[in-house]
């Protein structure tokens, strides 16, 4: 607080004392090494919205301006269950028919970084006892969110669906015109969202990426529910599309004119991590989209790191 009268401080170190007299060596000009009241902020300020994550800034901003509690959203928590007869954790040696299980680690990664708490129950044998006991864990675990992996399918094993209709999910919905992903499933269990993801690596990532990123936001009450499409240049000739949007796994990079530039990975089977590992975003297209040429418009999805 300044001295009623005073405008300006003139520091010490250009200032002499001599008993009730003061002498500067420098001019000071007007109002300088003065903060004004309401520089930062003022009383009715609104600096902080509703609908995105709070910062570490945010935090000093919010005690700064003197609030003692803000409303926030709780972490969501999930619940990951992998089902599969064949499958083994990292490290094991794998013998014939096994299937080193690489889903869950993927999935608790983006889970967490969507904001969310991971509860990974693990792998869980082709059974629909052991399935409806795992189901149970995480009901009993008091979790938001459900996802599974594999089973998800028209198979004699694909039993997920069955033990979570036994345990009373509603179904939404399951099977979407989607290309990797197609067996996906969404449904309620009581106050649980289920999502079922297929079994392969890559499905179970593209339906995460589209379907759980999107439903953790909306738990955490973000505006910005789904990731961003993009306006890309296809750096090679994209096929006409047949009945299921396409989510070709795609490097990008920007021309000498500053346009980002989406080149598909050249293998997009379903099953393949290698390739997607190279991706920086998914290429998108639309049911029965045209023929796009070199050098044509396509849209683009970013991936998480
Ligand atoms: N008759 C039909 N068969 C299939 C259809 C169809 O429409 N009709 N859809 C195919 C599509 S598309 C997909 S995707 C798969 C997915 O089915 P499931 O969810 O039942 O997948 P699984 O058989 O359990 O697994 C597929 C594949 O992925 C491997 N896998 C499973 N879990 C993991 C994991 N946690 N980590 C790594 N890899 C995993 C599994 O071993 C299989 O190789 O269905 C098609 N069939
Ligand atoms: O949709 Mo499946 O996900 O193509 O392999």
């Amino acid at each position: 607080m300044l001295p009623e009268g005073a405008d300006t401080v003139v520091i010490q170190e250009v200032s002499a004392r001599d008993g009730d007299r003061v002498t500067f060596s420098t001019a000071g000009a007007p109002g300088r090494h003065v903060r004004r009241r309401g520089r930062d902020f003022s009383e009715g300020d609104v600096l902080l919205r509703r609908g995105r994550p709070l910062t570490i800034r945010d935090l000093a901003l919010a005690a700064a301006m003197n609030h003692a509690s803000v409303p926030a959203y709780r972490r969501p928590r999930v619940a990951l269950v992998a089902t599969g007869d064949e499958l083994v954790a990292p490290g094991a040696d794998p013998g014939p028919g096994q299937i080193v299980h690489s889903n869950g680690f993927m999935l608790a990664a983006l889970a967490r970084r969507e904001g969310a708490e991971v509860l990974d129950l693990g792998i869980v044998p082709d059974r629909l006892d052991e399935t409806v006991a795992a189901i149970r864990r995480a009901r009993a675990a008091a979790v938001d969110v459900l996802v599974t992996t594999g089973g998800a399918s028209v198979g004699d094993y694909d039993m997920v669906q069955d033990a979570l209709t036994a345990e009373g999910m509603a179904l939404a919905f399951w099977k979407v015109a989607m290309r990797p992903g197609k067996p996906l499933m969404s449904g309620r269990l009581g106050p649980v969202h289920v999502l079922g993801l297929p079994g392969n690596p890559v499905s179970s990532f593209v339906g995460a990426v589209l379907f759980l990123v999107p439903l953790l936001r909306r738990l955490q009450g973000r505006d910005d529910v789904t990731l961003a499409v993009e306006p890309a240049v296809a750096a090679r000739d994209l096929k006409p599309n047949d009945e299921r949007a396409d989510h070709l796994r795609a490097t990008l990079s920007v021309d000498p004119e500053g346009r980002l530039v989406a080149t598909p990975v050249g293998d997009q089977d379903s099953s393949l991590l290698a390739p997607l590992g190279l991706a920086d975003a998914l290429l998108v297209r639309e049911p029965h989209a045209a023929a796009v040429p070199a050098g044509g418009l396509c849209r683009v999805i970013r991936l998480p790191a």
